[in-house]
């Protein structure tokens, strides 16, 4: 089959390759320029581990361009471009623009994956005069070719039961459960199933903090809850809370659309307003050990907003390095693959001339540090050190001082 994708990030990229993999014809189009030139080079334009291989693999197949009449004879148009929050409510604005240029040009079927709120479908239907289906995506960046080729489950919302079916098939490799629903509570899953992830990581870590008051360890407290079939132990990691692309805005965007239509979301405004509190702890801890920070130099290991990504899009890390240097410390920070404003380093140069470290993103190399770290003040914000191994000047999240 022929298909479109319009948006080339990390869900339009996924999407394309394993399709491509499927033996699909690609045709990726993106507004960005420089994006587009990057992949006709064989360039991913982010880091995803296996995406450049998968991309080499299949380039036969895959096509990219700016101009959206290249989409002009494809089956299916998935519209994978960013949904950001503006102002605490969703921007549906690269949705509509994609809608408006892919009526000038296509006839296929329009399978929407950006995170929109329900109605989004409704309305690019208006626009286009097309067959619309929400096919929500649920990928992590960092494993995302292996859970957009092994999904939990494929959901499916459409008001066209033709259409919806071709998208069904579509993803049939993939043996995951289908979820058939109207559009409306697609998107909504979308929304739902996010919200309950950033709201059980915001339970633990206020758990978390009532270990640190008490002579209790959140890991305990989390391993022994987990083994409980109906909680599970996955999303039970305590630390300095959730950032990324998609947890923050999409907590947002919900919460202001469900106010806009009259209902509050109390549980999911709760777990953002634990998040905002993250970072201070994180500071609170460090003082502990340290003092005041004001003057001396700090080491943050890690600025991605997770493991395995290069992406620092709200990145929790970014916000402790703000707010060390608003109370007057130099930053220095070293990260595998993530790079900001601050000053990088290597691994050691950073531990060697801090006064202070924070680990701010539990990448695997900064396993096994104690060595290394024994001594200086350091606050584990993702509990990726053994405290048995730590001295008298190290604080760890969700852990009480023994
Ligand atoms: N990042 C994730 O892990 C993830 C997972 C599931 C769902 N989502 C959702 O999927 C959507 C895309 O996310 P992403 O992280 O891949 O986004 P991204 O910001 O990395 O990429 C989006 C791309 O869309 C392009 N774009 C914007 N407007 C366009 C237009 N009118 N025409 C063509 N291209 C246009 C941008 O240039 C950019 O390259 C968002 O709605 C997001 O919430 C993201
Ligand atoms: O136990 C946990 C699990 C996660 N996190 C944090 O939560 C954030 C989000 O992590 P994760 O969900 O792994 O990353 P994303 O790639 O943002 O993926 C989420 O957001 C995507 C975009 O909507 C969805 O598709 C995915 O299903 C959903 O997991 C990160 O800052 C993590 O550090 C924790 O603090 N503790």
């Amino acid at each position: 089959m022929r298909i479109g994708i319009v948006g080339l990030g990390v869900v339009g990229l996924s999407t394309g390759v394993v399709l491509a993999e499927q033996g699909h014809e690609i045709v990726g189009v993106d507004i960005d320029q420089g994006r587009v030139h990057g992949l006709q080079c064989r360039r991913p334009p982010i880091y995803e581990p296996g995406l450049e291989e998968a991309l080499n693999r299949n380039f036969e197949r895959m096509k990219f361009s700016t101009d959206y009449s290249s989409l002009s004879d494809a089956e299916v148009i998935f519209i994978t471009v960013s949904t950001p929050t503006v102002d605490g409510r969703i921007y549906l604005g690269y949705v509509f623009d994609a809608a408006r240029k892919i009526k000038e040009v296509a006839r296929g079927v329009i399978a929407i994956k950006s995170t929109v709120v329900p109605g989004t479908a409704r309305k690019v239907k208006e626009i286009t005069n097309l067959k619309v289906v929400s096919n929500p995506e649920f990928l992590r960046e960092g494993n995302a070719l292996h859970d957009t080729e092994s999904p939990d489950r494929v959901v499916i919302g459409s008001d066209d039961k033709e259409a919806g079916d071709l998208i069904q098939e579509l993803w049939s490799f993939t043996k995951a459960p289908v979820i058939r629903t109207t559009t409306d509570e697609a998107e909504l899953i979308k929304y739902a199933a996010n919200s309950f992830l950033a709201v059980k990581v915001s339970f633990i870590n206020e758990i978390a903090n009532l270990c640190e008051r008490l002579n209790c360890d959140v890991n305990v407290i989390a391993r022994a809850i987990g083994l409980d079939k109906r909680i599970s132990p996955y999303f039970l990691s305590a630390g300095l809370g959730w950032g990324g692309s998609c947890f923050p805005k999409d907590t947002l965007a919900i919460t202001s659309f469900a106010r806009d239509v009259g209902e509050k979301l109390r549980i999911v405004e709760a777990a953002i307003e634990v998040n905002q509190e993250r970072p201070f702890r994180a500071l609170k801890l460090l003082k502990e050990v340290m003092g005041e920070v004001r003057g001396k130099t700090v080491c943050v290991l890690g600025l991605a907003f997770k493991p395995n990504t290069d992406d620092t899009r709200e990145s929790v890390a970014l916000k402790v390095v703000n707010l060390l240097r608003q109370e007057g410390a130099m930053v220095i920070a070293y990260d595998p693959k993530a790079r900001s404003d601050v000053e990088m380093v290597t691994l050691d140069e950073c531990i060697t001339r801090a006064d202070g470290v924070i680990i701010a993103t539990e990448w695997d190399e900064f396993r096994g540090l104690e060595p290394k770290l024994r001594g200086k003040p350091v606050v584990d914000g993702r509990r990726v050190l053994d405290p048995a191994k730590m001295g008298q000047e190290f604080r760890a999240i969700g852990l009480g001082v023994r």
